[in-house]
């Protein structure tokens, strides 16, 4: 993938599947690569349903997850966005989207969420990554993954030098550095949510071809996942970094000023932030050229990573020097060549277990007591709101200075703003604690509490440590070895998760210094937090105080509730609760969990959607949801026809229905969920028994809407060129199954007649020259039309007017010659088809063909069709058992392609006998009678049959449509 395409394709999905999901009002706004670039519009709602789909989908992960981006894929705007792409950047994009849809599945371990720990210097809330169950140190955070494009010298240079040439332009990039290859790469995708921390709890881990992340120590629900970007990121020591831990330490952006040497060598003095209040404004001024976060950023924004052992680790006190060794990389496999690293546009070699109950899951919840403490805290997003008497202390010089210039000062200006809009909590040393900052802060304090910084290092038995500050960065500690043999990937379940909501919920809420309640979260119960958008509060603040006597839901319950329907941090149904069609959100829904703000905000939300749709009413709104999830999650069964229903099947409006029928006898005796499936031959490349989810089939279940699709320049076919193997990436692996046409609509559901048309034209001008694409593109219409003899019996049975069916399947024109590419294309397949619109060769040597008139399967031996009188007449209603899924008469003909080949290089010499013999039979039907024979209803085919020599007259081909039974004849 090249440096263009993943900043684009990220930037259009990050917009689809973090600010617009679930969000409302309150938008996650993502750092764009480019913002000035304009993204197709799309419908909110239908992603929304999309990724409810994957969140209760019965699919593993992997396979969820194809199904997800198949279904984006075929959203109108994304074909938009896709046109001008090639395959190859097609996959790359479907591998990209995978890894924001892995965020969503039900299996994740993490939410993507504001976080205002840096709204003062960015002057809006930015994001960060937040743990939604309890990780264990070892654990890797699979769905917490980037993509990677390697960077070229020229543009790393343009990456580095893009503030200069605008400031405003704020390329929050992330790009990871190899040292052997001395090259940088972008890496963009989930992972560059995670923010720095001195103290990190994770790692940028490499594990064979993927990048991610892994845990260093316990982080509990609704804790920080942060990495450490590097010493020398946020200036030299990282002096003007934001992170918990400095602002704990009273270091980076919190230090006192022209005191970096403290900053950097004390590991844990809490005594520095008292230091940090002798802090005076001139000095607050003098610093503020200094610290430009923005133009730091953009200029270095580095990830690094280390690919050989005897890294440097001094390297991070270059300001200048991108090269930052990033922790733990030291002994990650160097033979991981990052070039082929770049590529890694797949999912994990290793799942998480699809069942998420699993004994592996079931580990022993990791959390102290303080941290179930903690968890009332534990958004980050509530960092610069709940302040305590400390942060006041430490940031009562800079209130002044905090409001205009982004210094370190301001930095602590953040803590002053948050004091400033919430009052300072009860003084007491619980408290504080308490309600000083987010989740991690407290959960360092209990840490700190409970062991020493070395203790935690060695808190999980023999695999990895946690780094303390001034821990030299090769200090490494966990084995690659050791990474095999432990199970990483095992996401520990949350058993204490209710405790431990019902312990906070028991505690006292967070008071301000005016001693009054802070407003929280009615169901997290954190403060509610202030989000700056372009230094505009669009949520919370000024509001949230007001209504504190109401109850309100914090954005991040809000989202999470949107997305799950089920209260934060939770997103597993329960147990049984799948075969349950989960309802849609509604303000009745959530009221019942929650407040009245949700009610507003939900109402709101369908109000805006009602307004878009004719159909009206929030309740109708919400049944017709429920219907579209009933029908796309449920398994599709084969559908039937009540037998002693007297009405005429319309093939018009449901063209599938009879072919489906007509295999049914079959499906039914073998399969109990009516699966439709290939009884022999070569499988299918495009079987419409990919619709059953319990085949586990590539395009399970989704429904694609061709009809929708305005953008007719790429073709409708699956997008992705294969699809991709558990541990292979799009189009990379899997190259013996390919299979298409799903992109566009091979579902299996009715197209209508111009949709047929399109197709038909499209099928002519197809630039698919494979003898599969031909193949699996011909088996999308066998709903409606299929070439082989047999379906067009069946149609024809079904049809008791023959009216409309006959245009369909009069043989292709005499006149089309097709020779070259038959030639170039030998194949016996190619060839039948091209027979069918050559001239009718009649064929009476029937001996030999009737020796090939062997039933299709043994069932269809088995069960002779129904018996019909001569002379009967019949009416639709005694049509329709021939149509419904009753045992068959066994076929005369057998129409494999194969033995019409064979009576298709008829003898020339024979030709003009048998062409008069089949003057001699149409004479004695109707004209056209070549088309009415297909056609035509059984009563009048079984007349005209016993009026003839069928063994003599009848031609070969039309004999194939007719059904003899030896029996009735
Ligand atoms: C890779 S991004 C992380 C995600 C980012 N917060 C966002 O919303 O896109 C890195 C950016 O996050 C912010 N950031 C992360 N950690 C920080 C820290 N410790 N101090 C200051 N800013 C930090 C900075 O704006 C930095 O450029």
């Amino acid at each position: 993938m090249n440096v263009h395409d993943l900043s684009r394709d990220d930037d259009f999905l990050s917009h689809l599947l973090v600010e617009k999901l679930g969000t409302g009002t309150v938008p996650l706004v993502v750092h764009k690569m480019d913002s000035s670039a304009k993204l197709p519009k799309t419908d909110t709602n239908e992603l929304m349903r999309l990724v409810r789909r994957l969140v209760i989908t019965k699919l593993p992960l992997q396979q969820g997850l194809r199904q997800a981006v198949d279904e984006l894929v075929t959203f109108p705007a994304i074909r938009y966005y896709l046109k001008s792409y090639n395959q190859k950047q097609i996959n790359a994009f479907a591998t990209h989207a995978s890894r924001y849809f892995e965020l969503y599945h039900p299996s994740g371990s993490i939410e993507i969420a504001h976080t205002s720990r840096y709204s003062s210097q960015t002057g809006k809330s930015e994001l960060c990554v937040l743990a939604t169950r309890p990780l264990a140190p070892g654990t890797v955070i699979t769905e917490l993954k980037g993509s990677m494009a390697n960077l070229t010298d020229e543009e790393d240079k343009e990456l580095k030098r893009a503030h200069v040439v605008n400031s405003d332009i704020r390329r929050d990039f992330s790009v990871i550095h190899s040292k052997s290859m001395k090259k940088n790469h972008l890496f963009l995708g989930p992972a560059r949510f995670v923010n720095h921390d001195c103290d990190n709890n994770c790692e940028l881990f490499r594990e064979g071809r993927y990048i991610t992340f892994r845990v260093l120590r316990p982080i509990a629900i609704g804790e920080e996942i942060t990495a450490h970007y590097g010493d020398g990121y946020f200036g030299k020591k990282n002096r003007h970094c934001l992170c918990e831990t400095c602002e704990k330490n009273g270091r980076g952006g919190y230090a006192p000023l022209d005191d970096d040497d403290v900053s950097s060598s004390s590991s844990s003095d809490s005594d520095s932030d008292s230091e940090s209040s002798s802090s005076s404004e001139a000095e607050s001024e003098e610093e503020k050229p200094v610290l430009n976060l923005n133009e730091r950023r953009t200029r270095r924004g580095v990830y690094a990573i280390t690919a050989t052992k005897d890294d440097d680790s001094d390297d991070s006190e270059n300001e200048e020097d991108n090269t930052v060794p990033l922790v733990g990389t030291k002994d990650i496999p160097i033979e991981v060549d990052i070039d082929n690293a770049s590529e890694l546009t797949s999912l994990p070699t290793s799942n998480p277990p699809s069942d998420i109950n699993s004994p592996a899951r079931s580990t022993p919840s990791i959390l102290t007591p303080l941290q179930s403490s903690s968890i009332s805290r534990s958004s980050s997003s509530l960092t610069s709101l709940s302040s305590s008497s400390e942060d006041l202390k430490l940031s009562e010089p800079d209130i002044l200075s905090a409001s205009s210039n982004p210094t370190r000062s301001q930095s602590k200006g953040s803590a002053s703003r948050a004091t400033t809009s919430q009052p300072t909590p009860t003084p007491t040393p619980s408290l504080r604690r308490s309600t000083r900052t987010s989740s991690s802060h407290l959960a360092s304090i209990s840490r700190s509490a409970s062991a020493s910084a070395k203790d935690r290092a060695n808190a999980t038995p023999g695999t990895s440590t946690g780094r303390s500050r001034n821990t030299p960065r090769t200090e490494v500690s966990v084995k690659k070895e050791d990474v095999d043999q432990r199970v990483l990937r095992a996401r520990p379940s949350m058993p204490n998760v209710a405790e431990a909501a019902k312990e906070v919920a028991s505690k006292e809420p967070p008071k301000g210094a005016d001693g009054k309640a802070l407003p929280t979260c009615s169901t997290c119960s954190n403060v509610l937090p202030v989000i700056l958008v372009d230094s505009k509060v669009v949520w919370g603040g000024p509001e949230s105080k007001k209504n504190k006597k109401k109850k309100q839901d914090c954005p991040r319950c809000i989202r999470h509730f949107a997305i799950y329907q089920q209260t934060w941090p939770s997103r597993n149904p329960p147990a049984g609760a799948f075969s349950i069609v989960p309802r849609a959100a509604s303000p009745a829904d959530y009221a019942s969990k929650s407040s009245k703000k949700v009610l507003k905000y939900l109402q709101k939300q369908a109000e805006v959607t009602s307004s878009k749709s004719p159909s009206g009413s929030l309740r109708h709104q919400q049944k017709k949801r429920v219907r579209e999830e009933t029908v796309e999650e449920s398994p599709r069964p084969a559908k039937k026809v009540k037998v002693d229903q007297p009405a005429t099947v319309k093939l018009k409006q449901t063209p599938a229905t009879p072919v489906k029928q007509s295999k049914a006898p079959q499906s039914q005796s073998s399969s109990p969920d009516d699966t439709p499936r290939r009884k022999r031959g070569r499988p299918r490349l495009s079987s419409p028994a990919r619709q059953d989810p319990k085949s586990n089939a590539w395009s399970d279940g989704v429904v694609v809407k061709v009809e929708d699709a305005e953008v007719t320049e790429i073709p409708p076919k699956r997008l992705f060129s294969q699809p991709r193997a558990l541990n292979g990436r799009f189009g990379k692996k899997d190259k013996g199954q390919r299979r298409s046409g799903d992109g566009s609509g091979s579902s299996g559901s009715p197209r209508s007649p111009r949709v047929k048309r399109e197709r038909d034209n499209e099928a002519d001008s197809s630039p698919w020259t494979s003898p599969r694409r031909k193949r699996a593109y011909d088996d999308d219409e066998i709903q409606i039309l299929d070439p082989s003899p047999r379906k067009r019996q069946v149609v024809s049975r079904m049809d008791g007017n023959a009216t409309k069916l006959r245009q369909r399947v009069m043989p292709r024109p005499t006149s089309t010659f097709r020779g070259p590419k038959l030639v170039s294309n030998p194949s016996p397949l190619n060839f039948a088809l091209h027979a069918w619109a050559g001239p009718v060769i009649l064929d009476d040597s029937s001996e030999d063909e009737d020796s090939n008139t062997s039933p299709e399967t043994p069932e269809e031996l088995q069960s002779p069709g129904p018996e019909i009188a001569e002379g009967d007449e019949l009416s639709a209603s005694s049509l329709l058992p021939l149509a419904a899924p009753v045992p068959r008469a066994p076929l005369i003909y057998k129409p494999t392609p194969f033995t019409f080949s064979k009576r298709r290089w008829v003898s020339l010499s024979q030709l003009p006998e048998r062409l008069a013999s089949t003057e001699t039979v149409l004479s004695k039907g109707t004209e056209d009678e070549d088309v009415e024979e297909i056609s035509e209803p059984h009563s009048m085919r079984r007349e005209r049959t016993n009026s003839m020599n069928a063994q003599s007259y009848s031609p070969r081909w039309s004999k194939s449509f007719l059904t003899i039974n030896p029996d009735v004849s």
